[in-house]
């Protein structure tokens, strides 16, 4: 970004994304013509229920479930409590134990340990040095007492891609339930509920250019499970609240536009990616790759530059225009670098140098030059300033 061009290079995909003209387009007479409550039983309403149950059919139709099993609910961290809690709660006179990673996102691990404190009991397992989940540890981690494995389908930290299927099969064969958090994969990792095993998958808008604060969790017919929000009768008397009408139209829309061509987008996205940490690693040294070399979404780079610090990195390559994420949380008060960087095996302080660049819809190949301009730079100048850096260690030039 410089005074002529104020528009920010934008690789932070994983944290959100921008929407796309065409689902802003199919929200829009959501908001104004087709106004009506779905629960009405006027015709007017007709419009507004008829937007949700195309949506419905669109999520569907994107991971391979019946409409009917398809329910909306405001984003993946509802519909990541809902999975847990509700099947937790469920099944309760089944046992009370849980098979998760130690590598998922707040949203599960956060509720985990909010069971663990009414009573039920979690194993989160350990992943390699690369991020993943071995679905030998998950078959000697269930009990007759587990009621549920949960391993989320990509991590959107390090972008590791889990062999859901094989885990899917492992937990099935013991006559258990499988969850994943499929929010970073979907539109990046083709998915089939039927042919992955899976009986609960939580999904967000806000991740595949699509709107904030609209989700759905797909729920296997049959599945026991609990609601957590009590109410109205919507969603099939699952899921309290008179919904969300444009946010699920736009969800319906962009998963549609999504998974169109999933094949083709990766191959896009991931060329510029591996040019970009290509270029990277040829110009900072004492950088490491974080995340699996091959498993991993197409739009993720991972790294932990040595000596320096995430946050910092942040500010500065924010001061250049350019929006990214770091693993690190001094800002957040918690002096603990991610759990993710952790489990995988890093030392503290490579966990607190660490960057993600996610790439996405809103990149050029000129926002990759960028980046491979600025970043350099950024990095020699704290590394010039650390305590840390050791007085041998080469520096990239800084002007
Ligand atoms: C893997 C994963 N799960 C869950 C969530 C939470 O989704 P939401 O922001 O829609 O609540 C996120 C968002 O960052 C995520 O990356
Ligand atoms: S110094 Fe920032 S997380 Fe440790």
């Amino acid at each position: 970004m410089n005074d002529l061009d104020p528009r920010p290079v934008y690789m932070d995909h994983a944290a959100t994304t921008f929407m796309k003209p065409e689902v802003i387009a199919a929200m829009a007479p959501y908001f104004s013509e087709h106004f009506g409550n779905p629960s009405s039983l006027y015709r007017f309403a007709a419009e507004s229920r008829q937007g949700v149950e195309t949506a419905r059919r669109q999520v569907a139709a994107a991971i391979g479930a019946n409409p009917g099993e398809i329910n909306f609910c405001a984003g993946g961290s509802e519909a990541d409590n809902w999975a847990i809690k509700g099947v937790a709660l469920a099944n309760r006179e089944r046992g009370n134990h849980i098979v998760t990673s130690a590598i998922e996102h707040h949203a599960v691990l956060h509720t985990c340990e909010w069971l663990e404190r009414q009573g039920f009991s979690v194993t989160y397992l350990p992943v390699d040095e690369f991020g993943r989940v071995d679905p030998a540890d998950v078959e000697e981690a269930i009990t007759d007492r587990t009621t549920l494995v949960s391993v989320m389908a990509a991590n959107n930290e390090i972008g590791t891609i889990q062999p859901v299927a094989e885990i899917g099969r492992v937990a099935h064969d013991h006559g258990v339930l499988f969850h994943t958090d499929a929010v970073q994969a979907v539109g990046a990792v083709p998915i089939d509920v039927e042919r992955m095993e899976i009986d609960l998958l939580s999904l967000s808008g806000h991740k595949f250019y699509g709107p904030k604060g609209a989700g759905a969790l797909y729920i296997r017919e049959g599945t026991r499970i609990e609601s957590l929000i009590h109410g109205g009768g919507q969603e099939r008397g699952r899921r309290a609240g008179t919904e969300n009408v444009p946010g699920i139209v736009g969800f319906g829309r962009a998963i549609e536009l999504a998974t169109a061509d999933i094949e083709g987008h990766n191959r896009c996205i991931a060329a510029m990616r591996d040019r970009l940490v290509r270029g990277i690693l040829a110009s900072i040294p004492d950088t490491r790759v974080n995340g699996h070399p091959k498993e991993r979404l197409a739009n993720n780079a991972n790294f932990s530059f040595r000596y320096v610090e995430g946050e910092s990195i942040l500010l500065l390559l924010d001061a250049h225009g350019i929006c990214a994420s770091t693993g690190s949380a001094c800002s957040s008060g918690s002096s603990e670098p991610s759990h993710v960087l952790l489990a995988i095996g890093l030392p503290h302080e490579e966990a607190h140098g660490s960057l993600r660049l996610t790439l996405g819809d809103a990149n050029t190949e000129d926002d990759v030059d960028y980046v491979l301009e600025v970043l350099p730079e950024v990095i020699g100048r704290l590394r010039k300033i650390s305590p840390l850096t050791p007085s041998c260690a080469r520096i990239p030039e800084v002007d």
